[in-house]
């Protein structure tokens, strides 16, 4: 015989302090013969993870949604990013701009809301094998990063990411004198949007950085650090990269 399910969804709705209802739903339904779900942002590992995190080390997220609250099933607010102790999220991934169609300004919409719930937002940006081969590199970026930058951004909660996107998974690295070149253009556009706040925003370089080739990257001018996939899982990995870095 099937078993009767209450099940709730609290949608984009609802922060830690919400929890102190699951305690009541279970003391008032300890001798229920159904069962009762209660379907809540996935906070997954933020919270763990942000009291685990000591030192230096911060905890961020992976996207969030442009609205604070509301009928979003699955989607994160930045507002209950920030509730669960996190510091950062990083917007517009190239993964989620090809996998979810997200544009420019959904990116900066984004961004915004990051910013206005105290989180510092990570901007990834970056051109296609093919913008690259066609010479179009310098463009597309500089056009997305005008379109997915909030207009209130300063150092302490932008951070844009540069990462070509056929570099990201792949084993290649641009040439360390494209690298500059994006990084410069990236520091000259920002300078002369924000002025000598501009110089503040840090430019993180990201696609296939590895403890090998990171303090030739880490080297490079306006390169700021990197964004790391791969090489993060690992402690034996990501902690040479944050030496190279400490070392650069
Ligand atoms: O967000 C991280 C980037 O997509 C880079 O990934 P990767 O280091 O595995 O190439």
């Amino acid at each position: 015989m099937r078993r009767k399910l209450a099940a709730g969804n609290w949608k984009m709705n609802g922060t830690q302090a919400s929890l102190a209802m699951l305690e009541k739903l279970a003391s008032d339904h300890r001798d229920s013969p159904c069962d009762i779900a209660v379907c809540v942002p996935s906070y997954l590992l933020i919270p763990a993870a942000a009291t685990t995190a000591t030192g230096p080390v911060r905890i961020g997220a992976q996207d969030c949604h442009a609205a604070p609250k509301g009928a979003y099933t699955g989607d994160i607010a930045a507002g209950m990013i920030a509730d669960a102790a996190a510091s950062y999220v990083i917007v517009g991934h190239s993964e989620r701009r090809d996998a979810y169609g997200e544009t420019d300004a959904l990116v900066r919409a984004k961004a915004e809301a990051a910013q206005a719930a105290q989180l510092t937002a990570i901007v990834c940006i970056g051109e296609s094998l093919a913008q690259r081969e066609a010479g179009e590199a310098l463009p597309i970026i500089g056009s997305q990063l005008a379109g997915s930058v909030p207009d209130d951004s300063t150092g302490d909660n932008l951070v844009v990411a540069y990462e070509p996107i056929w570099a990201i998974g792949t084993g290649k690295i641009p040439t360390l004198e494209q690298i500059a070149e994006v990084h410069s253009a990236l520091r000259e556009a920002l300078v002369a949007r924000f002025g000598a706040a501009g110089n503040d925003i840090r430019l993180l370089y990201g696609g296939s950085v590895k403890p090998e080739n990171a303090a030739d990257i880490f080297a490079t001018s306006d390169v700021d650090g990197a964004l790391v996939g791969g090489a993060s899982l690992k402690a034996e990995d990501f902690s040479p990269i944050i030496t190279a870095l400490a070392n650069s």
